[in-house]
């Protein structure tokens, strides 16, 4: 059986609510520049974590509390200093739910796309600002997501998922940039071409 699997958002408030939680998130950004000649497409930010694993900024939330989006919204002031009066998650933004029972967790995400410009400023930012900055947080990362014009098209990508990644990060990766559409359909399908899902 899988270990983490999906489940609505709903229940997982409701019957496991006694569970751990957390909620992490996905910010994307169009972006129209090239490297090596190769289009960017896009940028998704991802860190570089306290153990070495590569995940989304977000962490452990109270669901006793408050909303998950408000834990999560807490967890990114905390690790990249996000200014919420430029930029901050909503109930809207929230994409998938998928719970470990052996380990008694649950972890929500959410995602949104914003303007490159943004995505550069919560970056520098987060480096001046952000009071877990090389603590949790060891730094900023965005995904490659260019394609080559010829041979292996998507190496760049297919290198990147070759890291540890945190708990389910990389399927939330993989599926959270199709539910916003951070690349157009043709470039998410050439991106994963060969790759296990
Ligand atoms: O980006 C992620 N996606 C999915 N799960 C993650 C991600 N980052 C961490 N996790 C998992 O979520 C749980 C708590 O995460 P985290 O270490 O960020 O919380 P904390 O910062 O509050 O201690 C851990 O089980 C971890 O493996």
């Amino acid at each position: 059986m899988e270990k983490f699997e999906e489940i609505s958002q709903t229940e997982a408030l409701s019957k496991y609510k006694h569970y751990k939680h957390a909620a992490h998130a996905m910010l994307a950004a169009d972006d129209p520049g090239t490297t090596f000649g190769c289009k960017r497409n896009a940028v998704i930010m991802m860190q570089m974590r306290f153990d070495g694993c590569i995940g989304f900024v977000g962490g452990l939330i109270d669901p006793e509390d408050d909303n998950p989006v408000d834990g999560l919204n807490r967890e990114c002031v905390e690790e990249i200093a996000l200014d919420l009066d430029k930029v901050k998650f909503e109930k809207e933004n929230f994409l998938l739910c998928h719970i470990v029972h052996d380990y008694k967790l649950v972890l929500h995400f959410y995602g949104k796309k914003i303007p490159l410009k943004l995505f550069y400023e919560i970056e520098k930012r987060a480096v001046l600002e952000a009071e877990e900055w090389g603590n949790e947080t060891l730094g900023l990362i965005r995904v490659p997501l260019s394609l080559f014009e010829q041979g292996d098209i998507n190496k760049r990508f297919k290198a990147f998922l070759k890291h540890n990644f945190a708990g389910n990060a990389k399927r939330q990766l993989l599926t959270g940039m199709k539910m916003i559409n951070v690349v157009p359909e043709d470039v998410y399908n050439k991106l994963l071409q060969g790759v296990d899902i």
